[in-house]
């Protein structure tokens, strides 16, 4: 079996992105996602994303994280599903797609040869866990929240492991980030994701969470963040729905293609 597929890349966040408008790609065959994901045996990426048609909007987002399982909603994805969308003519300037989580409004811009700022509104977050010790809450996936003072020492994969797999996050687990806090408006964040189970150099639905846990925990007053990854910088903005949920939340960012080729199975 021959594959064409595109690699892109949202703030070093990568993903293996095919163009499957023919439903061609055996879309439950795990093995096959993981071994094109995994960094030594594959191509590498943090996941992988198909492109499908949708009767409602411009195209369905399906997305897989590298360990080769469907998983929820992925901002990173999203914004680099829109920039390949954008490559293959789907959509222009403006689109709408569907994803896991609900149809997404987005925005999109060429910024350089393959560089695209890409604009995409997320699910409204009706409420956000606080506790002692960390928020959580669901932006399209769930995020654990934990404010540190020298973000730089955190060990993220021993310590994001162990809280991804509390029984109280159970049986789905979760997404764990660590966020120090630069300025009234900038935050810093990393972030371990499960279906990576690993450190990613940058993750969209966790950069919104931080935000929005940020602002729901007084610590900003400002509605339009900056979010500070591994992999370069991501902006929030949102707004307060009636009853002090998050509505109009919208991330941004820019996704860069990187290069296309084919796998040939053996
Ligand atoms: N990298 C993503 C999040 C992908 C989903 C996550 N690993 C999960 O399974 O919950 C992003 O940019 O949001």
């Amino acid at each position: 079996m021959n594959i064409t597929f595109y690699k892109y890349q949202g703030t070093g966040n990568d993903f293996i992105m095919i163009d499957n408008r023919l439903m061609t790609f055996p879309k439950t065959d795990t093995e096959l996602v993981a071994h094109l994901c995994h960094r030594r045996f594959g191509v590498g990426a943090d996941g992988l994303i198909l492109i499908e048609n949708d009767s409602e909007t411009d195209f369905k987002m399906v997305y897989y994280n590298s360990d080769g399982r469907e998983s929820t909603m992925c901002g990173n994805g999203g914004r680099c599903a829109v920039a390949f969308a954008n490559q293959l003519n789907i959509i222009e300037s403006v689109g709408l797609f569907n994803a896991i989580d609900g149809e997404h409004e987005t925005t999109v811009m060429k910024a350089g040869e393959g560089i695209f700022d890409v604009r995409l509104k997320m699910q409204d977050v009706p409420h956000i866990l606080i506790t002692d010790t960390h928020c959580f809450l669901d932006t399209g996936s769930p995020h654990y929240v934990e404010q540190v003072d020298d973000l730089q020492f955190v060990n993220v994969k021993e310590l994001g492991a162990s809280i991804r797999n509390k029984s109280e996050f159970s049986p789905g687990g979760t997404n764990v980030n660590f966020v120090e806090q630069m300025s009234s408006s900038e935050f810093r964040i990393r972030t371990y994701e499960r279906g990576v189970e690993d450190e990613t150099w940058s993750c969209g639905t966790g950069a919104t969470a931080v935000a929005l846990a940020m602002y729901a925990t007084n610590k900003t007053e400002e509605r339009k963040l900056q979010i500070m990854v591994e992999g370069g910088q991501l902006e929030v903005s949102f707004d307060l729905d009636d009853q002090n949920g998050f509505k109009d939340v919208f991330l941004k960012g820019p996704a860069t293609f990187v290069f296309k080729g084919e796998f040939v199975s053996v």
